[in-house]
């Protein structure tokens, strides 16, 4: 089990802790920290705020994926999914979102908005070769296999 701290930002004591809805569930879903309710045009895109900040161990990356029935009912997903929040990242938690439905969409306060997934980022060392091993596949690639 990884400790995740979660600071909640000044003016948002109404905004609960990212939560698992249940027990088994893969992303804590997170809420708007708006302070009116907003709107999003069709194709327009917004930051939304989420009133944390948090620190994660060095091994652990968060990232913010959509919800799929915002997805399904309203076309709201997160336009850089999935987003990527840095162990080292201090700042906001941040929820990029786009409506890529035909209708406007209004999110209010503490609306639950996406879901955020934690995943291990194994340590890597990129080291410049002269060579590359021999693999079977080579350069083949982009549906050299058919489609
Ligand atoms: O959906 C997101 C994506 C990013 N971030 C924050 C946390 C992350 O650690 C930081 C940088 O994100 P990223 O590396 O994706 O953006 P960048 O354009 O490369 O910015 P930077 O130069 O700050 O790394 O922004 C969010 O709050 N929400
Ligand atoms: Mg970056």
């Amino acid at each position: 089990m990884y400790r995740v701290l979660f600071k909640r930002l000044e003016g948002n004591s109404d905004i609960a802790i990212p939560k698992k809805m249940s027990d088994w569930a893969a992303g804590f879903d997170l809420q708007a920290a708006i302070q009116e309710p907003l709107t999003l045009q069709p194709l327009e895109r917004k930051l939304i705020p989420t009133g944390f900040a948090m620190a994660m161990p060095m091994e652990l990356e968060a990232q913010i994926r959509p919800r799929s029935g915002l997805a399904y009912k309203h076309g709201i997903t997160c336009l850089n999914t999935p987003g990527t929040i840095d162990a080292d990242y201090r700042g906001e938690v941040k929820v990029l979102l786009v409506n890529l439905g035909q209708e406007p969409f209004t999110i209010t306060r503490g609306e639950r908005i996406a879901q955020m997934v934690f995943q291990v980022v194994p340590a890597v060392l990129i080291e410049e070769a002269e060579e590359l091993p021999d693999t079977v596949r080579g350069d083949g690639g982009f549906g050299h296999t058919g489609v």
